[in-house]
């Protein structure tokens, strides 16, 4: 849940995502959402170059069945918590930049297993500051880096993961103290 006020995306009044089976009610479309999202995970991966394209084709994949948007950059405000994410006229160009340097460092390919751990928990931590996405951006994150891991030859064993710490640690990410979270990552590894 979001701190968002008179949001578009939110049916009138409510703090509910419109959504594409027009679900009202919150918790059945927590349910809906986690039920249809967990199948979606289990599907191969979509295809792409690992860019901020692909970024969004994962997004794509998780949401297209709750929300239209699935895939789109959110065009609100958004904060959660007290963290304010990157505003959404900026999205586009932190995203472009973000991925940009990620190719930069051939997708981390050529990283020890230490440096993958500090160098992903940074992608990560940005990643998580721009907030592309509306809603979703959790579920996102951790497919596409799973997928990254995969692809740079560091794969992870997300059977240890644990969501408390990982929140933990993504807010203490936010506020500038990445160590959490890369030793999170290298746990995983
Ligand atoms: N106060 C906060 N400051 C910074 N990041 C936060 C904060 N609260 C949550 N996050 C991070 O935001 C992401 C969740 O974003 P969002 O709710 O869009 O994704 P989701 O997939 O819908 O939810 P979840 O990840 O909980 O399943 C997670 O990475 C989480 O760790």
């Amino acid at each position: 849940m979001y701190d968002a006020v008179s949001d578009p995306y939110c049916y009138p009044g409510t703090t509910v995502l419109r959504n594409l089976v027009d679900i009202r009610d919150q918790a059945t479309l927590d349910r809906y959402e986690a039920e249809v999202t967990a199948v979606r995970a289990e599907q191969p991966v979509p295809s792409g170059k690992l860019d901020h394209v692909h970024y969004s084709a994962f997004h794509r994949h998780l949401f297209q069945d709750v929300y239209d948007w699935a895939g789109h950059y959110r065009t609100v405000r958004i904060a959660k918590g007290g963290s304010a994410f990157c505003y959404p006229e900026y999205i586009e160009q932190q995203m472009v930049r973000l991925f940009a340097s990620l190719q930069a460092d051939d997708h981390f390919r050529r990283c020890s297993r230490e440096d993958f751990a500090s160098s992903a928990a940074h992608f990560l931590a940005e990643l998580n500051s721009i907030h592309p996405f509306r809603e979703g951006n959790g579920r996102t994150q951790l497919a596409f880096l799973t997928h990254l891991a995969e692809v740079s030859g560091h794969p992870l064993h997300l059977k240890r993961l644990d969501p408390a710490a990982v929140m933990a640690a993504m807010i203490s990410s936010f506020l500038g103290d990445e160590r959490q979270l890369r030793d999170l990552i290298d746990a995983l590894l």
